[in-house]
């Protein structure tokens, strides 16, 4: 043990995820809320506690980074500079190169955790392929057959739409989502609940088949993201849940930019 590891941070608009790897092999990885707040000494406490904790020895000399939120990648960057002495990727930024540029309407910034699932996906399943993923907003991305990330779908997230529904009206609790026993609620927490259960079934199987008419070729698809496992229960569409996508990007993107540099 000792020597140089990755830090691999994915930052999302609700949560960050940190993780650790030596080489391909995984180490250890932790959560936090994504606060732009935060300084760099801040994530530092939390992470030499959490390592030490674990008991995890970690020589981190690498990093890269993903993020929704662009406010949160200079703490991130001062971290890595100032903790790690080294220079992080940032995915979706000039010095962070992709296997496979992605084909979009000029001038559009495509979300770099849609660019770094793309590259996953395409890794672990090959071309042609639907990439759903369940955060804080719910993304499909759409892999063409050389690993382009060609478009794709944003609809509100299923925490999101449940927030709404509370905030909205005076009598709908806040309610966490679960797959309901039964299509008809009797109360209104379980009418809640089915109504984003099933609701979110049908938009996920509606805008799959939509995209599918659209392309030529037969499409798998692919789920990740902190719901996915609860939605792989309601329906047969996806071909695999995959809840380490997004990091297995990160560590695939750093590969790419070491052999390439
Ligand atoms: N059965 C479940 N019921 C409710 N929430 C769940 C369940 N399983 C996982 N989650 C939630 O999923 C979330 C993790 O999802 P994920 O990391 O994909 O997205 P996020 O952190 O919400 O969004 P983003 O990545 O955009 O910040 C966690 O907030 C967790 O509370
Ligand atoms: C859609 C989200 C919020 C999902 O995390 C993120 O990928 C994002 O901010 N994207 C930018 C717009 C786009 O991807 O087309
Ligand atoms: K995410």
């Amino acid at each position: 043990m000792g020597c140089g590891m990755l830090l691999a941070i994915d930052c999302g608009n609700t949560n960050t995820v940190f993780s650790i790897w030596n080489g391909a092999k995984f180490i250890a990885t932790w959560r936090i809320a994504t606060d732009h707040k935060r300084t760099a000494d801040e994530y530092l406490v939390w992470l030499s506690s959490l390592l030490m904790l674990t008991k995890t020895e970690a020589q981190i000399t690498e990093a890269i980074i993903s993020s929704t939120v662009p406010r949160v990648v200079f703490n991130l960057r001062v971290l890595c500079d100032r903790y790690f002495n080294c220079r992080p990727l940032v995915v979706g930024k000039p010095g962070c190169n992709l296997p496979v540029a992605p084909r979009v309407d000029q001038g559009t910034t495509v979300g770099p955790d849609r660019l770094v699932n793309t590259v996953a996906g395409f890794d672990r399943h090959g071309g042609n392929l639907i990439v759903v993923d369940f955060g804080t907003a719910t993304t499909f991305d759409v892999v063409d057959h050389d690993g382009a990330y060609v478009g794709g779908v944003i609809a509100p997230g299923v925490n999101l739409s449940l927030e709404a529904l509370h905030m909205a009206a005076a009598a709908l609790p806040h309610i966490d989502v679960a797959k309901p026993a039964k299509a008809i609620g009797t109360n209104t927490v379980a009418c809640m609940q089915s109504g984003v259960y099933w609701g979110y079934i049908g938009l996920i199987e509606g805008i799959v088949r939509a995209v599918r008419r659209e392309r030529e070729t037969p499409m798998n698809v692919i789920a990740t993201g902190g719901l996915a496992s609860l939605f792989a229960q309601g329906t047969e569409l996806f071909h695999k849940v995959e809840d380490d996508l997004t990091m297995h990007g990160l560590v695939l993107i750093n590969q790419y930019n070491k052999e390439t540099a």
